[in-house]
């Protein structure tokens, strides 16, 4: 019997499970994405507040062309009303020319007069514009932090709103696009009448209609619930709203129970018009969702995203540079590691995938990276994020043949057979084990040089001749040294291999070959030719290696090298 797992030490007493939604009609689990939603990137919103370091205005820069060259369209700019350095961030963008027309800036402010007046301040002379609003609504930040009910929490909504439309009919008269977003904060803990009638209450006085959109943002602000909870509040929301038809649904989910990118997903399935999130999951506590998951998602599905990922390392390394932290080497889709195998079964199943996907996209008649991507272990061909082969296989002590032969056949051109393959890896796996950590292609170069190519055994050829007579029979005459002595050896077969063979037996050296591979190691004329040998020597199977511009000089060395290593 298995064992019975323990109660846990832990109080998990405290904590109560989150209250499901009433809603059986539900819609959203038969529903597929088949298109990106909008995006906005709060990178330098969400994601700057929550650094250790907030960004500098350099890092701000940096960070705020990546945005717009990966091609977001919405971008959260900034708290103006937090500080200087915010205010003069958003000011420095927008008199510095650097929002192209076809970028919608917005600004986030809490309900506060002054703070709005500020905030709006900030944006004079942006073309495009959205100021984004929030108050909490959920219970206990009424009772708690506002110490409001329901009617005062609403009207500071309300109140809000009405000071943004002042200040912005006061200040912006330049601004060719004003956008305004509302979003309930905590909404995932607020009941959900109230949300909708907060939201509505907004919606009265914004007075969306055909041209004049509202952005509703319901936040998961500290994710507390499953999955599918969110999303039965969201296509809930969706279906109770009016005017539905000039609301962008926005989401904006955090990760506190590491399920923010399925949150979006669901949520997007349940009616949201739009994400907003940071690129690699920067937010506050565990971050907000990743904008690099949830894109890469869509791609790995067929999907456009509507955005540019193809330089994955180049938009980590830029990211890493301004929030000065690390990006996970397992984080989905960018990780230094996502695309890397160790492990023997996986890299033989990937070896053998590379190898069909060629011959797959051969028989289509389509260039290998055009060709619908079907390889095991690897959900998308990394060289569609700008990364190459090279890590797709790294060799430690949980590799097998398959993963070594890849190196071996990708850095050296060397296709060793199969047999030989399980030899080798057997060799590499006393020295993994002994030594224990990765080992680099350049050191399994090195154990394959040193065992099979060493030119230091009992037997080596200086120089051969062959003849065929007549008959049909291969005659070869080599220089040989055996046993440090220089001789002159003779033998006939049917070919230099056993020509060679039966030339040993005369200095007592007796071999008996089982198999032998030969191919040419590259396109050109004058490529070099691998030669390998399966011998009986001494009752003992072994393999050996030869490599030379000379095919028969090649076949030669192999049965050396197999000698040398009895
Ligand atoms: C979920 C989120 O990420 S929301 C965004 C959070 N981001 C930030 O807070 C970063 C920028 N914030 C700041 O720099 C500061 O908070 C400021 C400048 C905006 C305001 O600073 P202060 O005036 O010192 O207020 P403080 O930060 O302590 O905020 C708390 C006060 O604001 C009130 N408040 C908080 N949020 C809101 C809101 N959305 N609308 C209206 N009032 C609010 C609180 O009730 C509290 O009021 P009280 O002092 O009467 O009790
Ligand atoms: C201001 C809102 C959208 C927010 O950041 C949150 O609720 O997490």
């Amino acid at each position: 019997m298995v064992p019975q797992q323990k109660t846990s030490p832990m109080p998990f007493h405290r904590y109560k499970p989150f209250a499901p939604v009433d809603l059986p009609d539900r819609t959203w689990p038969s529903k597929t994405i088949d298109a990106a939603p909008r995006w906005l990137s709060t990178d330098l919103r969400d994601g700057n507040q929550a650094l250790i370091e907030p960004m500098d205005p350099a890092r701000k820069h940096e960070m705020f062309r990546l945005l717009v060259e990966m091609g977001y369209k919405e971008i959260e700019v900034g708290f103006p009303s937090a500080s200087q350095t915010d205010f003069d961030f958003v000011r420095s963008l927008i008199e510095d020319g650097l929002i192209p027309d076809d970028v919608q800036i917005s600004v986030l402010t809490q309900a506060r007069e002054d703070l709005i007046e500020r905030t709006v301040q900030s944006l004079v002379g942006a073309k495009r514009a959205t100021v984004h609003l929030y108050n909490a609504t959920a219970p206990t930040f009424r009772r708690v932090v506002f110490r409001v009910d329901r009617e005062a929490c609403k009207d500071i909504a309300v109140q809000g709103t009405r000071h943004v439309m002042r200040f912005a009919e006061q200040y912006l008269d330049g601004t060719e696009y004003f956008g305004y977003e509302y979003s309930p904060e905590i909404f995932i803990d607020t009941e959900l009448d109230f949300a909708l009638e907060v939201c509505e209450a907004v919606m009265d006085v914004w007075n969306p209609g055909p041209g004049r959109e509202i952005i509703l943002n319901l936040p998961a602000t500290v994710e507390r619930s499953t999955p599918n909870v969110y999303a039965d509040q969201i296509e809930w929301m969706s279906r109770n709203l009016s005017r539905r038809e000039h609301v962008v649904l926005s989401v904006h989910p955090h990760n506190d129970r590491g399920t923010g990118v399925a949150s979006a997903e669901l949520a997007v399935m349940a009616g949201a018009d739009r994400v907003e999130g940071c690129l690699f999951g920067h937010g506050e506590r565990t971050g907000n969702v990743c904008l690099v998951t949830l894109g890469m998602n869509l791609f790995s599905q067929g999907v456009d995203p509507r955005i540019d990922f193809s330089d994955i390392d180049e938009i980590r390394r830029t990211v890493e540079h301004c929030t000065q932290l690390p990006v996970a080497p397992r984080h989905p889709y960018g990780g230094d590691l996502v695309y890397t195998a160790f492990s023997g079964s996986h890299q033989d199943a990937i070896k053998k995938g590379f190898a069909a996907q060629e011959e797959a996209a051969g028989a289509a008649g389509a260039p290998v990276d055009e060709h619908t991507w079907d390889v095991p272990y690897l959900p998308i061909d990394p060289k569609d994020v700008g990364r190459n082969y090279e890590a797709v296989i790294r060799v430690n002590s949980q590799s097998g043949k398959g993963g070594v032969s890849y190196i071996m056949q990708r850095d050296h051109s060397l296709d060793l057979p199969r047999r030989l393959q399980i030899e080798f890896s057997q060799v590499i796996q006393k020295f993994t084990d002994a030594e224990g950590g990765e080992f680099a292609a350049d050191r399994i170069w090195e154990i394959f040089s040193t065992t099979y190519l060493a030119d230091q055994g009992p037997v080596a050829v200086l120089a051969h001749r062959s003849s065929t007579d007549g008959d049909g029979t291969y005659r070869i005459e080599a220089d040989a040294r055996v046993n440090g002595e220089i001789r002159e050896l003779s033998g006939t077969g049917n070919g230099p291999i056993s020509a060679f063979c039966d030339a040993l037996a005369d200095v007592d050296v007796k071999v008996r070959v089982m198999d032998y591979v030969e191919h040419s190691m590259g396109e050109d004329g004058d490529a070099r030719a691998a030669a390998y040998v399966e011998a009986e020597i001494d009752g003992r199977v072994v393999w050996g290696v030869g490599i030379h511009s000379s095919i028969t000089t090649a076949s030669l060395k192999a049965l050396c090298s197999a000698i040398a290593r009895v």
